[in-house]
């Protein structure tokens, strides 16, 4: 049996003096899809910060046989998409992709496909648009695109379903689906009942 990618024992969070995570442990193997479940406030993007080495914690993570941690070498193997990225001034759509895919790729898509498959460039002008000219569900389409034009072994993904319509959530489900039978593993945030099918379920509760 593969070693697990991730393994999390005793986790702890406190923020502003409040216990937000309190004892989590949490075990994933290659392959699998994980969907962290629970109400508003219970602590779901506080734990994916932690596995993404962004949020300090009681207890141990381990991430890809280490501590997660901060550093371009974590960030080779590891993709988040939470909040909306710190878009390239000055460049379009069809920049963007082309620069990830230049410096990063090839991942699981390439520009040319992510374009067609996101469908970022169904208007004649929206792919040489700036990304902050797209709208909500557009620019998540951008931030999800740009992801998977990355090799990665990790996809961190808080509430990928934000702005989504229907179709493209369908679409998504099985783009990670086939992500994760490439032996990729992905740990995601959601509300989305869509995404949550199919994927291993961690219920977290509100630690105070
Ligand atoms: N910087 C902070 N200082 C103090 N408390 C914080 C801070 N950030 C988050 N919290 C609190 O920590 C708790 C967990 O927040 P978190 O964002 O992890 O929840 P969540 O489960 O992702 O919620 P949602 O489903 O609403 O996105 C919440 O009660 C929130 O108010």
């Amino acid at each position: 049996m593969s070693e697990p990618i991730i393994v999390a024992r005793g986790v702890g969070v406190e923020l502003g003096g409040t216990p937000v995570l309190d004892g989590i442990d949490l075990t994933v193997s290659p392959g699998e899809v994980v969907a962290v479940l629970g109400a508003n406030g219970a602590g779901k993007t506080t734990l994916l910060r932690c596995l993404a080495g962004l949020q300090p914690a009681a207890g141990s993570v381990s991430v890809l046989g280490g501590p997660p941690a901060d550093t371009p070498e974590f960030w080779r193997d590891v993709v988040l998409v939470g909040d909306e990225p710190a878009w390239y001034p000055g460049l379009t759509v069809r920049e963007h992709l082309d620069l990830v895919g230049a410096v990063h790729g090839p991942g699981p898509l390439d520009a040319g496909r992510a374009l067609e498959l996101f469908e970022l460039a169904d208007r004649a002008d929206r792919a040489d648009r700036a990304p902050t000219a797209l709208s909500t569900g557009q620019r998540q389409r951008l931030s999800l695109a740009l992801a998977l034009l990355r090799p990665s072994r990790l996809l961190l993904l808080d509430e990928p379903e934000r702005g989504l319509d229907a179709a493209f959530r369908d679409r998504l489900a099985v783009l990670l689906s086939d992500y994760a039978a490439g032996g990729g593993t992905v740990v995601m945030v959601t509300h989305d009942p869509r995404f949550a099918e199919g994927a291993r379920h961690v219920a977290l509760e509100a630690a105070a």
